[in-house]
């Protein structure tokens, strides 16, 4: 290793969040994050959810450090721990010959890292930040440190930092097998098919509660295995069926197919929390107005139109066969759950295009909706209910950032900037 000279090696990568239309839900070994049922998602578009890591190496640092968005966390943890220690583990010689700086395989072992990292949604709060947060940080880990690109593998190291962060190694589709050896080395992710397989679904997330949840994914499914029957049913009978009949529909873009596997199976996965002792309540009133909207919809037009899934927490995530029925979805959410606040920019993020598709440019506007054809009692409306709502679609996986104003490490102190 060159030594001397104070360098900081820099590597910096995004990676988006994954929502599970088949459902991780249960643990069969907590320390190496192995689950008791193969599970799907989608990826999201990275431009809406999405984390940026820069992960820096130097002679200089003397331990490991890590900041999520701008604070100082602690890296002591046994997750954290996993994904260093496998990475480093898979770790190869990097050169840079401009900068005059050789690193060997074996010098990785002594050297520390510093890891900032931002997350351009809000963290801990059902959206799948770990997903996205431990995907790219083994991701970025795995290019500093030049670790071969072997992306069943890199997953599975994610996986050990949240069992869905496997997911988010890929765009588009993908598939995490749970795999049977009692190592994990066969639990990883798969891709089905890529982001541009299915470009025409559109994505609506609607944010009902940003604040951070009571119990968090990994406790709540803990309490699961040990106290749900209908887990093992659910695992061993129920899911496998569904695997295969998602898979088949996501492969014939089979949309009806698609959306009731996806709505049955996030209502199970809500019917085994409540299955739990004590009970795990994580939708709301909101979350099961959102619900029968939809269902009420889809009935009326007697095919689904629109897929509903709800991870741990009230946010519900609304997946539309195309841009035109994105348009009527729109309509009907906006005329449901009107701003609080007179500011339709802030209250629609994401992709913009989608809402001045849907004929939405102002507050009068969402006011002179009609009431959707279905709607039994009119009026029936929740101001401020919905805290705002994220337009998306499926997205591309990981991808290595290399513009200098995407850095979030100093390279000068190597310290984390603005902190
Ligand atoms: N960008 C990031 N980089 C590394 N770790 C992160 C990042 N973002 C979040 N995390 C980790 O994930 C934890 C939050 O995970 P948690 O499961 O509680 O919430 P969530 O992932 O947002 O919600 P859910 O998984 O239920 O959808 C944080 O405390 C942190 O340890
Ligand atoms: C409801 C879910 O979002 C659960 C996600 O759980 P996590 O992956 O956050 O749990 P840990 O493995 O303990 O970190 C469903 C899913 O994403 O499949």
């Amino acid at each position: 290793m060159a030594t001397g000279a104070q360098w900081v090696l820099t590597a910096t990568g995004r990676s988006p969040t994954n929502i599970a239309v088949i459902k991780y839900w249960g643990k069969r070994d907590d320390a190496l994050i192995l689950p008791v049922n193969d599970s799907i998602s989608v990826t999201l578009d990275p431009d809406h959810l999405s984390a940026t890591t820069t992960v820096a190496a130097s002679p200089a640092f003397p331990s490991d450090r890590m900041w999520l968005n701008g604070k100082e966390i602690a890296l002591s943890g046994g997750r954290f721990q996993s994904c260093l220690r496998e990475i480093r583990k898979r770790a190869r010689d990097v050169e840079d010959e401009k900068r005059g700086i050789k690193i060997k395989k074996e010098d990785w072992e002594k050297l520390h890292v510093h890891i900032a990292s931002y997350n351009n949604f809000p963290t801990a709060a059902g959206l799948a930040s770990s997903a996205a947060g431990f995907a790219c940080l083994v991701f970025t880990l795995g290019k500093l440190m030049n670790v071969n690109e072997d992306y069943g593998e890199l997953s599975s190291i994610a996986r050990q930092g949240s069992g869905s962060a496997c997911r988010s190694t890929y765009g588009g589709f993908v598939k995490w097998c749970m795999g049977k050896n009692d190592d994990g080395s066969d639990s990883m992710a798969v891709q089905l098919v890529d982001e541009s397989h299915w470009d025409d679904l559109v994505i609506i997330i609607a944010v009902v509660s940003s604040k951070q949840k009571e119990t968090s994914s990994t406790s709540g499914m803990r309490d699961t295995v040990e106290t749900s029957p209908l887990l093992q049913y659910r695992a061993q009978t129920v899911v496998p069926g569904r695997i295969l009949k998602m898979e088949e529909a996501i492969k014939n873009r089979d949309f009806e197919s698609f959306a009731r596997l996806t709505c049955v199976d996030s209502n199970q996965f809500h019917a085994v929390c409540l299955d739990t002792s004590p009970p795990i309540f994580y939708m709301n009133d909101t979350s099961h107005r959102i619900i029968s909207l939809v269902e009420k919809w889809n009935h009326s037009e007697g095919t689904p139109h629109v897929a509903y899934t709800f991870d741990a927490g009230p946010n519900a995530v609304l997946i539309a066969r195309n841009r035109k029925t994105d348009t009527l979805l729109l309509q009907r959410l906006l005329y449901c759950f009107p701003p609080q606040e007179n500011d339709l920019d802030s209250y629609m993020v994401g992709d913009k295009s989608i809402l001045s598709g849907a004929g939405v440019q102002s507050i009068a506007d969402i006011e002179a909706l009609p009431p959707p054809p279905e709607m039994k009692t009119p009026n029936q409306k929740f101001k401020g209910d919905v805290s705002y709502f994220i337009c998306s679609r499926p997205g591309a996986g990981p991808k290595v950032l290399t513009e200098e104003s995407h850095t979030l490490i100093d390279s000068a102190t190597g310290l984390a900037k603005g902190v």
